[in-house]
């Protein structure tokens, strides 16, 4: 793993492009805090991380995406990936994976996830890192990791990493729990009761990482864009590309 170049997404999105990620943030009126920076910023942040030498090539470049439940990681994920060549690694998905291969281990994941509490790290992080290491992309979305701040200690001592950048999906409780509940997937944890709890695990043990990872420049926040069903489905690579330029100061 930890081999090819990143070399591809700026060939796809050259600086040039900027001014179709200008445009479509001015049409979904951003705040200025959240107003994109050029596209050129994007392709520096990449090609400092491709142009660090032999060690950091060898690496991928990891973006955790942080987000309270129902905030659209899984979706907005999907067309990172689509459109950036990304991994899309999902941390509930490969946790809920566990749980259908009939495991000893996938029991007691399933009587956690239904009442919306933290799988044990180094269950997660052990996961993830196999999954990380099956995919050997050298683009990785890892979506919904870490939970907690216990979650972000084992991964950079198992994986012996740090991500490159956060994405953060800030989006309002009330929206969330619309959300959830018109999900419809058949998930255990999509109910009234676990919503709470999830939502309380979020405020008390998530924000904190996204607070620690903000005190250290990596943070990028996407809101305002991602709260209406209309942008939702519209959607474009622009759109995802100004989703990357959005940092939090
Ligand atoms: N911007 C949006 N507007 C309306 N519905 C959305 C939006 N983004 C996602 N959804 C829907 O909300 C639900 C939760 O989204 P999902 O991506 O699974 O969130 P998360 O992974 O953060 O829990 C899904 O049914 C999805 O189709
Ligand atoms: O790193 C993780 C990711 C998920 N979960 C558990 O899996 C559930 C579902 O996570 P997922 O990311 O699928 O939920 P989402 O936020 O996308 O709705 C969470 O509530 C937790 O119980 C966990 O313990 N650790
Ligand atoms: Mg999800």
């Amino acid at each position: 793993m930890w081999r090819r170049r990143l070399g591809a997404l700026l060939l796809r999105y050259p600086p040039s492009s900027s001014s179709t990620a200008a445009s479509s943030c001015q049409r979904h009126h951003l705040l200025p805090s959240e107003e994109p920076l050029a596209l050129n910023r994007l392709a520096r942040l990449f090609t400092s991380q491709a142009g660090n030498g032999g060690g950091h090539s060898q690496k991928p470049f990891i973006a955790f995406v942080l987000g309270g439940p129902g905030s659209g990681k899984g979706t907005q994920c999907t067309k990172i990936a689509s459109d950036f060549g990304f991994a899309h690694l999902s941390a509930g998905d490969i946790l809920r994976h566990e749980i259908a291969s009939g495991s000893e281990k996938g029991e007691m994941i399933l009587d956690i996830i239904k009442e919306g509490r933290i799988v044990p790290s180094e269950i997660t992080v052990e996961l993830i890192r196999k999954a990380m290491e099956e995919s050997n992309a050298n683009k990785v979305l890892i979506d919904g990791f870490p939970r907690c701040e216990e979650n972000r200690i084992a991964f950079e001592r198992i994986v012996g990493t740090e991500p490159d950048i956060v994405i953060f999906f800030d989006c309002p409780e009330d929206e969330m729990v619309k959300r959830l509940l018109g999900r419809n997937q058949g998930r255990v944890d999509d109910n009234i009761e676990t919503i709470k709890k999830r939502l309380k695990v979020f405020e008390n043990l998530n924000i904190p990482v996204v607070d620690y990872y903000s005190s250290r420049g990596k943070v990028h926040k996407a809101s305002k864009l991602f709260f209406s069903a209309h942008n939702y489905q519209n959607m474009t690579t622009s759109v995802s590309a100004n989703l990357f330029c959005c940092k939090v100061q």
